[in-house]
């Protein structure tokens, strides 16, 4: 069996890649968790509730703000394949939690791969860092393998660190460690303060009668949004070559954050000019204005291709939103609209 370890597992992207490996019999997953007082599970439910992977899927406590559980981790697991998919990953909060975002994203990257370096002394070990394209920051569009970076927040500061210490922990130590750069990817199970997910559900609860306005920052940023579910398919393929390497995970299309409002409230037959109002707390102090990748290299060298386009993907997450909506006006019992959801204070 193949052991693989997945930091992120609670995540949108570790959900996924937990997904794809388990529907592969040889693959025995593990996750990182760390402590919270209330479990934040939902994504693997579906996969700690199935007895079929009781034997294949396993939560460990540990933290990438802790280099001796993360070594501890890989002396007890001892994992064929590695994937850094945690993070304090949202932009705007980067700004203001800076310094917590550069230790775990950032140094605690270089602990991973600190305690990988460790285990590769005694055994093969492969590892996937989760790069961003939030790295190319103004770097003018199309952004390409050649581009030059340059980030525009704390976050993908942090995240231009880890990628290039993942490069040179593979040319100093030799160790097989791949960087995907992947472009901005969504799905049902993307958590509720990123702009996607934030326009799906606060439509289809408009829709429903739940909420009245949605409240919005820069609708003119554009973005190259893909389905996760494909991406987790590239971060595996990257493992299985011959030789690591980096590669940008893309669709290459960009379109702006008014478009897929448009697409998603034109998909309930709704105008989101009568919903959509602005508030300046969700602007960011610099902005990454337009991101388009350059997806050549994966397609080309790991066969990679996407199944999901981005109308796919509203349409999904439309659906998926739209019936969540509806158990919580049954569940609630309808009393009136309120002004705006309660819990998207980001
Ligand atoms: C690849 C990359 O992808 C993600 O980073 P992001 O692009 O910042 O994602 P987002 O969905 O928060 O913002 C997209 C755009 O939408 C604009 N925008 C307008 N109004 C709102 C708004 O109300 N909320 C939010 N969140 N954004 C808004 C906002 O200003 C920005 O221009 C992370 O997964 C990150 O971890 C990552 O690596």
């Amino acid at each position: 069996m193949k052991h693989a370890l997945i930091t992120g597992i609670t995540g949108q992207d570790g959900s996924y890649l937990a997904d794809f490996l388990l529907s592969r019999p040889e693959y025995v997953v593990h996750g990182l968790v760390r402590r919270t007082s209330t479990l934040n599970r939902s994504r693997i439910d579906h996969i700690t509730r199935n007895p079929d992977f009781a034997d294949r899927f396993h939560l460990h406590y540990a933290d990438l703000g802790d280099a001796s559980s993360l070594s501890m981790l890989m002396e007890t697991i001892r994992p064929d394949e590695v994937y850094n998919l945690g993070a304090q990953s949202h932009v705007r909060v980067s700004f203001d939690q800076p310094i917590y975002t550069a230790d775990v994203v950032g140094v605690g990257t270089m602990r991973l791969l600190e305690a990988v370096r460790q285990l590769a002394r005694s055994q093969p070990v492969r590892f996937y860092q989760a790069s961003s394209s939030e790295m190319f920051g103004s770097a003018p569009p199309p952004q390409t393998m050649e581009t030059p970076f340059h980030p525009r927040s704390p976050y993908a500061c942090a995240k231009l660190y880890a990628h290039w210490q993942t490069i040179n922990y593979r040319e100093a130590y030799n160790l097989f460690a791949c960087s995907g750069i992947l472009f901005n990817h969504e799905s049902p199970r993307r958590g509720e303060s990123f702009v996607t997910r934030k326009i799906t559900l606060g439509a289809a609860r408009i829709k429903e009668g739940l909420q009245k306005k949605l409240i919005m920052g820069n609708l003119d940023a554009k973005r190259d949004w893909g389905f996760a579910g494909d991406y987790v398919k590239a971060m595996w393929l990257m493992l299985q070559q011959d030789a690591p390497d980096d590669y940008i995970v893309a669709m290459g299309e960009t379109h702006s954050v008014r478009e897929f409002l448009e697409k998603t409230f034109s998909m309930l037959d709704l105008d989101y000019n009568d919903f959509v109002e602005f508030d300046e707390k969700y602007m960011r102090p610099s902005e990454v204005d337009v991101l388009l990748g350059d997806p050549s290299k994966a397609k080309r060298k790991l066969g990679w291709e996407p199944e999901v386009n981005l109308d796919g993907l509203v349409k999904m997450m439309v659906e998926h939103d739209l019936e969540l909506a509806r158990r919580e006006k049954f569940a609630l019992g309808y009393k009136g609209a309120s002004t705006n959801a309660p819990h998207l204070s980001i």
